[in-house]
């Protein structure tokens, strides 16, 4: 019979996993031992346990597995519940194991060192934000635990907790047996695909709207297949910004409401049917919109439920869903008149003397993409991200709706370690938390490019509160700053200095490249700006 450690590990990628995040600590040094010397799943050491979980999260909605954090027993566990958090709610299957103490030291009578208040106090905490837990302390039932956690992660697409007691690595287990997926019933199914065929049909204006679960499940190729067979208009979500990259002739742009492209904003307004694909019901994606969803005309279906109306239908895998639909749906002409040409970025960048603005830096990638290619993204949040609004529709990691600081480097080192060169775009604050993660690159060598947009403030919280002197941050030098932590620097003021750092940084393999680019206090992104006013008009309609 296998260890338990060696068992976990083969689980782990049976179900998906493809490498490890982690910091050990003496609670789970001889499971980081088994882990190295096992080399089961590579294994990547980060500085900060946030940086540990960002990575995982992003990791796995890269790949479409699952995401692995392993931590030490309280102050590592308790130093991921933020990314974790975030994880949850943008429902990325990161899977959490902790170190805990053994059997003898939980009751030894002490209070032991990294406790909070009981010894069970991380499994209380960890309970608020995974949907299921184990605790690995009995040889007879972890293979069994171990199947069940793993399945709930993929299933439901969301974190999952495995407390791992440091007495228990060469615990001797069964090898765990994957258990396998719930499928949908089958007539409930066809009764729920023919209610939403029956919908379409009767509808003179429909559209599709998609959101992250449709990377989670791994089925956006097969909506971008059933968007053609329907003759829809597809749009993504503010958080599904960057799905269905391969169907351009599928993806009419995205959904911003009031801070939007006009002809999209109504295409999803005056819509008599909104079919909802994995989509999230967040603030950031819909509280712009002129007109609030409306259960009448909207069909959503998410987290493994289809909402018709005022009824639901339980237990969809989403998946199961779209199957059907394809299965049943008869080809329909596109309807006149409906936007499918693809949204237009801006281009063209004058390589100049003039200062750089945020919206100069899309049209500089988007320049840059068509030379080389368009890169897989990842994003903080901070202008940055409402500047990737204008970048050409590419892969991207985000936290569009949990919109937690410190997500874009470590995301994008997470992404790197999967194989793909990411490009990260970061603000000077998100940077300050996280950014010096750049300094594990070497060690791995990954080499992701950096534009970090330095406008020493809190931007992103002036434009809100213009009169508090806190958002005015420091001037790091953080080009100069990359060198010395085993990247390239380069700090740019003007239009030309940005194209040239750019097209050396893709030029540039091995190492990691840095771009600061020094952009004006009070000047942001065109949609940005856009947000800002929709929020400001909303905000006092409200208060009518
Ligand atoms: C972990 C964490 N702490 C604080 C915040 C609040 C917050 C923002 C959101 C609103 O909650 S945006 C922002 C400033 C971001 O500054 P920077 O990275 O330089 O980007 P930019 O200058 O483009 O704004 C803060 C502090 C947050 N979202 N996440
Ligand atoms: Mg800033």
């Amino acid at each position: 019979m296998p260890a338990l450690a060696h068992a976990l590990l083969a689980a782990l990628k049976d179900h998906g996993a493809r490498e490890i995040f982690g910091i050990p600590g003496d609670f789970v040094l001889p499971l980081f031992k088994v882990i190295e010397d096992s080399n089961i799943l590579p294994n990547v050491t980060l500085s900060h346990e946030p940086a540990v979980g960002f990575a995982a999260d992003a990791a796995a909605r890269y790949h479409g597995g699952l995401g692995v954090a392993v931590v030490t027993y309280g102050a590592g566990a308790f130093n991921v519940v933020n990314a974790v958090a975030g994880a949850y709610a943008e429902r990325s299957p990161v899977v959490v194991i902790a170190g805990a103490p053994g059997a003898r030291e939980r009751v030894s009578g002490f209070l032991l060192h990294h406790q909070a208040r009981t010894v069970d106090t991380q499994l209380a905490v960890f309970k608020e934000i995974t949907c299921d837990q184990a605790v690995l302390s009995d040889p007879a039932t972890a293979a069994a635990q171990i199947a069940r956690v793993l399945r709930s992660a993929k299933e439901m697409s969301l974190p999952v907790y495995l407390e791992f007691p440091r007495d228990m690595v060469d615990a001797e287990i069964e090898p765990v047996v994957p258990l396998s997926p719930r499928a949908a019933n089958r007539e409930a199914l066809d009764e729920c695909v023919d209610e939403i065929l029956a919908r379409i049909a009767r509808a003179e204006r429909p559209v599709i709207v998609v959101d992250v679960e449709i990377r989670r499940y791994g089925v956006e190729d097969r909506i971008a297949a059933l968007a053609r067979k329907l003759g829809l208009p597809l749009v993504t979500t503010f958080m599904g910004r960057g799905l269905l990259d391969r169907a351009d002739d599928v993806v009419a742009g995205t959904y911003l409401g009031a801070a939007g492209n006009p002809e999209i904003t109504r295409l999803v307004e005056d819509a008599d049917l909104v079919l909802m694909l994995g989509v999230i019901l967040s603030d950031t994606n819909f509280a712009l919109s002129n007109r609030a969803p409306d259960p009448r005309r909207m069909i959503l279906a998410a987290s493994r439920e289809v909402q018709i109306g005022h009824h639901a239908y339980r237990d969809m895998p989403l998946g199961d869903l779209i199957d059907a639909l394809d299965q049943r749906a008869t080809p329909r002409a596109a309807a006149p008149g409906l936007p499918r040409q693809r949204a237009v970025y801006p281009r063209g960048l004058p390589a100049d003397g003039q200062p750089i603005a945020p919206s100069d830096i899309a049209t500089a990638i988007n320049d840059m993409f068509d030379r080389y290619g368009r890169m897989p993204m990842t994003s903080d949040i901070g202008d940055c991200l409402f500047t990737a609004m204008e970048i050409d529709n590419t892969a991207l990691a985000a936290p569009g709706y949990y919109a937690g600081m410190g997500f874009g480097v470590p995301a994008g080192i997470g992404v790197a370690a999967t194989g793909l060169r990411p490009l990260i775009l970061v603000g000077d604050g998100a940077f300050q938390m996280t950014g010096w993660e750049l300094g594990n690159c070497r060690r791995y060598g990954l080499d992701p490019i950096v534009v970090l947009f330095n406008n020493c403030s809190w931007e992103m919280l002036r434009v809100f509160q213009p009169e508090s002197r806190f958002n005015d941050l420091d001037d790091w030098h953080y080009a100069d700053i990359a060198n010395s932590i085993g990247g390239t620097g380069e700090r740019v003021t003007t239009r030309g200095e940005l194209v040239a750092a750019l097209e050396r940084a893709v030029q540039r393999r091995g190492r990691f490249s840095l771009i600061e680019v020094m952009l004006p206090r009070g000047k942001t992104s065109d949609t940005l700006a856009r947000f800002v006013k929709g929020f400001k008009s909303a905000r006092e309609r409200m208060t009518k």
